[in-house]
């Protein structure tokens, strides 16, 4: 059979580097195709590649048995070349049919595109409604409208990039019953994804990146997570070691009553939420996206102020009032999930990255940055972390996404805090590294630290934390312990309001 897509000895550089090195791979008509490896590996830019949103150096490319010169996205698409990419590109007071006519270039019957939307969804098990504006709608709504965009020009090859990172489990299984039905219509799918349970559940075959270049090909369903592991990485994966809590008696970070209203129109009201954090363990906040995690994590670092100064304190120190500095004197430290823009500076290098919230470890003094302190700190992050770069010169925004979260969740590490508030601490990071950063937030909790872990990954969330809070529109749940529940109680809390008790958790 003449493969849907053919690879031959794909290479790109990036000042030297092979980012793709002789890459050869080939997906049948039909085929669900993961693309497997560690932070670094080179997906992406394959993606891209295929995709025509970067030029490999060499190798080329057959679609359908036909060769397919140098090309952009445009030609990709008049191919049936379809991607759906990790960040979403909507625009958000426009509705869902607004917003699939302008990624078209407009000129469209806005009614007729409408109907046909409709039309798509529900063929494809997808409700969505084509005149709901996109700031209403939950992340696994907006994923849709983004696949039905592609569904809309019938592709013949379907790339996602990471596609279940964002959504409940109840989600993922209506993905995967959509991706099925496409691959039965003979669509061919490229998936990219960390998640080893789910590529072996919905993927016929894999191809493993290592350092650029295949490491071998496996078919998913007849290996165990193990192995897939091991290919990625080149060695098994570490266990995870977790010690029994000893939690202090007096809570290292306790809300209060805190409400506030949303930053912007498109956020979340918080109301009435209270919950104690004591040190020696780590409380996970578990929720989709856009229920009130961002407001609460802004309040709690003090990117934004709280209106009562009692309704959150460090150390039986209330610090509502106080801003971000003054926090992080006391003790707190912050990863966002946002890397770049927030954690880091895209266009400055990981040395002055790391001035950004390091500097008081003594890498300036007297308003003199000592640079040479500041790349031998830098080094160590890269060392201790395994992060894949060429070095403290390197900019952030030259790093893979894991690789640049390493980098950052190291960075807060070295501050020893005393509360560490973090937002998807493993979001696109490979599977080894993912092993490392849970290790080392256990290690820190069981030092003494209150560890407050905000993330959509449940199964993160079950691994790590000794009590679990559910946020659902702007409401918190009382602490459940992870031992008496399962994930399919916590997914539903997840999206039913109705469900989260009035309970607030006693500090
Ligand atoms: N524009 C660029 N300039 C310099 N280096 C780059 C650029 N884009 C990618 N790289 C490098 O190429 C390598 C491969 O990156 P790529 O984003 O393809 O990895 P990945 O497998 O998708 O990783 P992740 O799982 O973290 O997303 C990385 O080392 C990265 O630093």
């Amino acid at each position: 059979m003449t493969p849907r897509l053919e690879l031959r000895n794909i290479t790109k550089r990036f000042a030297g580097f092979a980012a793709n090195d002789d890459i050869s791979m080939a997906i049948a008509p039909g085929e669900i195709h993961a693309v497997l490896g560690e932070n670094g590996a080179g997906k992406s830019t394959l993606m891209k590649i295929i995709y025509g949103a970067s030029q490999a150096d060499a190798g080329t490319m057959f679609f359908d048995g036909k060769l397919v010169p140098r090309h952009e996205p445009a030609t990709a698409r008049s191919l049936g070349i379809e991607m759906v990419y990790q960040h979403f590109a909507l625009f958000e007071s426009v509705t869902v049919v607004e917003n699939i006519a302008l990624s078209y270039g407009g000129g469209f019957d806005l009614a007729a595109l409408a109907e046909r939307v409709s039309d798509l969804s529900q063929r494809y098990a997808m409700p969505i409604d084509p005149h709901r504006r996109v700031h209403d709608l939950s992340v696994g709504e907006r994923q849709r409208v983004e696949i039905v965009r592609c569904l809309l020009r019938t592709p013949k090859l379907l790339i996602l990039d990471e596609p279940t990172s964002v959504l409940t489990p109840q989600a993922v299984a209506r993905l995967f019953e959509t991706l099925r039905q496409l691959s039965a219509e003979d669509c061919s799918i490229l998936y990219i994804s960390h998640k080893l349970d789910e590529v072996q559940e919905l993927c016929d075959t894999a191809t493993v990146l290592r350092n650029g270049r295949v490491s071998g090909t496996a078919r998913p369903r007849d290996a165990t997570a193990a192995e897939l592991a091991r290919m990625m990485v080149g060695s098994a994966l570490p266990e995870i070691r977790i010690a029994s809590p000893h939690p202090t008696p007096r809570p290292r970070l306790q809300v209060q009553r805190l409400s506030a209203e949303p930053a912007d129109i498109h956020g979340t009201r918080l109301e009435d939420i209270s919950f104690a954090v004591h040190g020696g363990e780590i409380v996970g906040v578990a929720g989709v996206s856009g229920n009130g995690q961002a407001e609460l994590a802004s309040l709690l670092s003090g990117e934004r102020l709280a209106s009562d100064p009692e309704a959150i304190q460090i150390e039986d120190r209330q610090v509502g009032h106080l801003g971000v500095s003054r926090r992080r004197e006391m003790g707190l430290a912050f990863i966002p999930e946002e890397r770049l823009g927030r954690g880091a500076v895209p266009t400055q290098s990981l040395w002055e990255n790391a001035l950004l919230t390091a500097h008081r470890l003594g890498l300036v003094w007297s308003r003199m940055v000592n640079r040479t302190e500041a790349e031998a700190f830098s080094r160590a992050i890269i060392e201790r972390f395994d992060v894949r770069t060429r070095g403290p010169r390197s900019s952030a925004q030259s790093l893979s996404g894991g690789n640049l979260q390493k980098y950052i969740v190291g960075r807060e590490l070295a501050l020893e805090p005393k509360v560490l508030l973090v937002s998807q601490p493993t979001w696109g990071v490979d599977v080894g590294a993912a092993a490392f950063i849970r290790q080392t937030l256990i290690n820190l909790s069981r030092g003494g630290a209150a560890v407050l872990v905000i993330s959509e990954e449940l199964d993160e969330l079950f691994e790590i934390c000794d009590r679990l809070l559910v946020m659902c529109q702007g409401r918190l749940s009382r602490s459940l312990r992870p031992g008496d529940v399962d994930r399919e109680q916590v997914g539903l809390l997840m999206t039913r309001p109705d469900l989260v008790p009035d309970g607030q958790e006693a500090a």
